[in-house]
């Protein structure tokens, strides 16, 4: 296969303000990788980079091994779906995915087959006859989707392509989305802030955080081995609790396997057990705030540190039929199954 990408140092600065900082990217043919990342972390930028819509001030860009940075958008084999992607009214759906390999209206025997195939990938075959003018919001992203595969392009560039709908149809067409693109036997490069969007979709994670790729996996190897502490923050929902260990603790908390004094280490939610309040040994704990989410809730509670008088707070998940209620008090088994060390005070010293 020759449609692997392969972004190397790239930058990019918007004035002083630099946004991209000499960031590198493999992907393999063939591969669906998300960009995840914050708002405003340079992700558009990127992708608009590899289209070829923006000039970088410094790197490279290759598509199966050819550097394009010579290259006009139109010539890099390169489709791409916006957040909003404008159909065009006075157009059936059909000859709105036609027009991304035809300028003309009617669509000639080959052209109709490809249509139908484009169309059929994302499953809106019986939309073809439509106006754009009456359909739902992830049916216009569906046809959005068909329009860039028809011209069966190497690389598909997703930008946001799902952050406009609701909800519902976000979940819909997610599935839709990673089918397609599979069925496709494109490259894609999919760009979100939404971090279970990108686990759907996408075979491999790519981080991005100031300016750089901070790590690629899959979701267990970003959500179970985060590489630091900004990949841990940005990955798991609630967010992991970090604590400095000291004297062989992780803050009242004991972990299995040794931490030294000034290690940074991360506890998921999940890690914790609630146990009853005043057992012996266990961590006292008050609940702060209680927040369901589906059959899971998440406790919020107020814990000492271990070091003197001052208090903190942990994120704590639990069944939804188990919370506690806020004002409550409850324990914490200090023992502690999983934990992750993120910086390690021998390297940073
Ligand atoms: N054409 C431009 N001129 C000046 N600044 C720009 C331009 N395009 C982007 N920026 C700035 O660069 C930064 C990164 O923007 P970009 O859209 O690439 O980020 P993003 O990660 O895609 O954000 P979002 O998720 O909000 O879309 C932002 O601060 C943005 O304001």
């Amino acid at each position: 296969m020759t449609n692997d990408v392969s972004v190397r140092g790239v930058s990019k600065r918007w004035g002083v303000r630099p946004v991209l900082a000499g960031l590198d990217l493999d992907v393999r043919a063939g591969e669906i990788v998300a960009v995840l990342g914050r708002s405003g972390t340079g992700k558009s930028t990127l992708l608009r980079i590899i289209a070829g819509l923006e000039v970088p001030d410094a790197g490279e860009v290759r598509i199966g091994g050819v550097d394009l940075t010579a290259t006009r958008p139109g010539e890099r084999g390169v489709g791409m779906v916006f957040q909003h992607s404008p159909l065009l009214p006075h157009l059936s759906v059909g000859e709105n995915i036609g027009f991304g390999i035809s300028r003309r209206r009617r669509l000639t025997g080959e052209a109709v087959q490809r249509v139908e195939r484009a169309a059929s990938l994302v499953g809106c075959l019986d939309l073809v006859d439509r106006r754009p003018g009456g359909l739902s919001g992830g049916e216009r992203q569906r046809v959005a989707l068909a329009r860039a595969l028809v011209r069966t392009p190497d690389v598909v560039l997703l930008d946001e392509p799902l952050s406009s709908l609701d909800v519902h149809d976000r979940a819909d067409v997610r599935g839709v989305l990673r089918d397609a693109l599979v069925g496709s036997g494109s490259t894609a490069i999919h760009v979100t802030h939404d971090q279970a969007e990108a686990f759907a979709v996408a075979d491999r994670v790519a981080v991005v955080d100031g300016g750089v790729v901070q790590q690629v996996g899959t979701a267990d190897d970003l959500y179970e081995r985060p590489a630091n502490v900004t990949v841990a923050r940005l990955v798991g929902t609630p967010r992991i609790n970090l604590f400095v260990a000291s004297g062989g603790s992780v803050g009242p908390f004991v972990v299995s396997g040794e931490v030294a004094d000034g290690d940074v280490v991360g506890i998921r939610p999940a890690a914790f057990t609630i146990v009853s309040p005043r057992t012996d040994g266990a961590v006292d704990a008050r609940v702060r705030s209680v927040e369901i989410a589906d059959d899971m809730a998440v406790v919020r509670a107020e814990i000492g540190t271990g070091t003197g008088t001052e208090v903190m707070e942990v994120s704590v998940t639990t069944g939804r039929n188990e919370r506690p209620t806020p004002g409550e008090e409850i324990g914490l088994a200090r023992e502690v199954a999983r934990h992750v060390v993120l910086e390690s005070a021998a390297e940073s010293s």
